[in-house]
């Protein structure tokens, strides 16, 4: 069984790799996924200057997935373009991951990441839903049609975009139109966690994270069926672009999902932040056995393939 992918024409050796913002702010946790069975990875999402981020507790877990409303904690995008310079790009896919707090911002942190000699992937986000006061770009097509330009015009390379879950078709159709006017815009990532959730403790009939009045992110079980639509309406949108899908992922089932639904690569966010790295591996074999239980011996032999009734 051969889990070989093909990314923006770089073959990997397998799909899988985090969700920004889970095990990637510090060299360090950089670091443990340059050492997984991860064939990819991507930064934390920067900013121009370093954020502590919002109070805590601001992540929780469940049963069914997590909520978070980090605020945007990093070490400032020079950081990670360091760590991306230092970076052995052989080894392991790199993605950088930027969320500039303006427009401004983002276009000064491309035009010193265009600079750099060692290019990491760019993914720019366009849909954090924690900053306080930042209305996510994401949900308003005309400020990221204008912020896709600039970066466009910024940065001669391929990069991509995570986006937030969409929940409705016109808004599929509205998205993918903005997306579908930049061919240097090579993959779009589905999903960024749905945002503003509540989760409530039903013993102490509290909220559980402290920004926001508990309202946060959600990421796990609770998404898979939005991240998996996501996935799929871009990928029929986007035949030009390649997808990665995140949302849900805890084993190779959910995996081969995201798969089946149209995704080149896969993120895992939740199941990382709870398990740590060994999850690639354990994710890696439960995909293999369903391949293998399936008779696929490739992943391109059913990648996109899902059936309609
Ligand atoms: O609160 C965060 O830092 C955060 N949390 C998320 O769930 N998605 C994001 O894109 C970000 I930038």
């Amino acid at each position: 069984t051969d889990l070989t992918c093909l990314f923006l024409g770089q073959p990997l050796a397998n799909p899988l790799m985090n969700a920004s913002g889970v095990c990637c702010r510090t060299t360090t946790e950089l670091d443990t996924l340059a050492s997984s069975a991860a064939a990819a990875m991507v930064t934390k999402s920067c900013t121009l200057e370093p954020r502590t981020g919002n109070p805590e507790p601001r992540y929780s877990s469940l049963p069914l997935g997590s909520i978070n409303s980090m605020g945007l904690p990093n070490e400032g995008y020079q950081y990670y373009l360091d760590y991306a310079e230092r970076f052995d790009h052989e080894r392991k896919l790199l993605f950088l991951s930027i969320s500039g707090l303006t427009l401004d911002d983002n276009v000064e942190m491309i035009a010193a990441i265009r600079e750099a000699v060692n290019p990491a992937l760019l993914e720019v986000n366009l849909s954090c839903p924690n900053v306080p006061g930042k209305p996510q770009t994401g949900y308003d097509f005309e400020a990221m049609d204008e912020l896709l330009d600039e970066v466009n015009d910024a940065y001669k390379r391929p990069f991509g975009v995570k986006l937030p879950p969409y929940f409705d078709i016109s808004h599929f159709d509205a998205a993918a139109e903005v997306l579908n006017r930049y061919p240097r815009l090579a993959f779009v990532t589905c999903i960024n966690s749905v945002g503003n959730g509540l989760v409530i403790d039903p013993d102490t009939e509290s909220v559980v994270i402290k920004p926001k009045d508990g309202f946060g992110g959600l990421g796990g079980a609770y998404v898979l069926p939005t991240a998996l639509a996501n996935v799929n309406a871009f990928y029929r949108r986007c035949p030009d672009k390649q997808i990665i899908g995140c949302g849900g992922v805890q084993s190779g089932t959910e995996a081969f999902l995201h798969l089946l639904a149209g995704a080149s690569l896969v993120q895992i966010g939740t199941a990382l932040y709870e398990e740590g790295p060994a999850v690639f591996d354990r994710v890696l074999g439960e995909l293999t056995a369903i391949m293998a239980s399936k008779g696929y011996t490739s992943i391109d032999a059913f990648r996109g393939k899902l059936k309609t009734l």
